[in-house]
C-alpha cells in the first residue's frame, strides 16, 4: 500500500535521511523506532509533503498506484486527511483555540466534499462516540478538554473521513500513562473496525511489543533494520537494534514469557479499560 524506495531526505548542509526503503501493507501496524534525530518523524512527514522549509526528498513514495513524490501540491493535499492522516504528540496544534470542537470537524469534512450538513454532524458525533467522547464536548472550546479528552478528539478528527492509512507520531507521549493506554486500544479497536494501516513512531518498547505487526529500527537517518515484531524483538540481528531492547526495561523480563517478554494475548485481555 505504501513503498518507500530509496528516500533521502536532505536539508542545505547534511543528509538527513539516506535511502531509506520501508513497506506498509494494508491493515498493518508498523512501528518505527530509534534514537532522537534519528530521522524517524522527517520521513513520516515527507509521505504526504510535509517536509519543513529548506528540506527537501528525492526517492519514491509510492501510494498504491501513485508515485507521492510528483504528485501536485493541491493532489496531495486531497489526499491529506482523506487518504493519509496525521496524529501528532502536539495535538493542540490540531486545533485552533476560538473554534469548538464542532466546527473544527465540520470545517475539516467540508474542505473534502462533504456537502450535507446534517451528515457531517452525525459523522462528527459518531467520531466522538467512537473515541468513547460525549457528543456534548461538540460545542465546547478546545481549552474546556482534558488533555486526554483532547487527544482523543484530535484521533477522532484524524480519523473522520476513515484514512486508508494513520501516521501516528508520538501520538501519546504528552499523557500519563493511563490515557496513552487507552488511546492506543481505541487507536487499536479503530483499526480493526476499518483496516486501516498505523505507522506508529515511538519510544515506547512495551508499545511496539503490544501493538506493533513490524519493526523498523532507524539510527543516524537509516533503517538498520526491519521485520516482524516477534522476529526482531526475539532475534534482533542488528547490534543497535540489540542495545535498543536490552535499554528497554520492559522487555528484561523473567520466564514465563517469550524471551523478548512478548506476553501471550489473552494475559494482556481485560487491561484495557
Ligand atoms: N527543519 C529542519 N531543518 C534542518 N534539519 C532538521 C529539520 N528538522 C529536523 N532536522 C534534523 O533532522 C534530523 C532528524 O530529525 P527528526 O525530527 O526526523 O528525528 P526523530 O527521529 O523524529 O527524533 P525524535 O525521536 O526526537 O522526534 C535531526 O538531526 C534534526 O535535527
Amino acid at each position: 500500500m505504501l513503498e518507500l524506495n530509496k528516500l533521502t531526505i536532505r536539508s542545505r548542509e547534511s543528509v538527513l535521511v539516506e535511502e531509506v526503503s520501508l513497506s506498509v501493507g494494508a491493515g498493518e501496524w508498523m512501528a518505527l523506532v530509534g534514537e532522537s534525530g534519528s530521522g524517524k518523524s522527517l520521513l513520516s512527514q515527507s509521505i504526504s509533503g510535509l517536509l519543513p522549509t529548506g528540506v527537501g526528498a528525492s526517492g519514491s513514495i509510492r501510494w498504491n498506484d501513485q508515485e507521492l513524490m510528483t504528485l501536485p501540491a493541491r493532489q496531495l493535499r486531497k489526499l491529506r486527511g482523506k487518504e493519509i492522516a496525521y496524529i501528532f504528540q502536539d495535538y493542540q496544534g490540531a486545533f485552533t483555540p476560538f473554534r469548538t470542537i464542532a466546527q473544527h470537524m465540520d470545517e475539516y469534512q467540508q474542505v473534502h466534499g462533504e456537502k450535507n450538513r446534517q451528515q457531517r454532524r452525525e459523522r462528527s458525533q459518531q467520531a466522538l462516540e467512537s473515541m468513547s467522547l460525549s457528543v456534548e464536548l461538540l460545542n465546547r472550546y478546545p481549552f474546556q478538554l482534558s488533555g486526554g479528552q483532547l487527544q482523543r478528539a484530535a484521533i477522532a478528527l484524524a480519523l473522520l473521513l476513515s484514512p486508508r492509512l494513520v501516521i501516528a507520531d508520538e501520538a501519546t507521549t504528552a499523557l500519563d500513562s493511563v490515557s496513552g493506554h487507552r488511546i492506543l486500544e481505541l487507536l487499536r479497536q479503530k483499526q480493526q473496525e476499518t483496516g486501516c494501516a498505523i505507522l506508529f513512531i515511538t519510544h515506547d518498547w512495551r508499545h511496539v511489543r503490544r501493538y506493533a505487526d513490524r519493526i523498523a529500527v532507524m539510527k543516524e537517518g537509516k533503517v538498520v533494520e526491519s521485520g516482524n515484531r516477534h522476529r526482531v524483538l526475539d532475534h534482533p540481528r542488528h547490534p543497535y537494534t540489540r542495545q535498543l531492547i536490552a535499554a528497554a526495561p520492559m522487555l528484561e523480563r523473567p520466564e514465563p514469557t517469550l524471551r523478548s517478554g512478548l506476553e501471550p494475548l489473552h494475559a494482556l485481555e481485560g487491561q484495557s479499560q
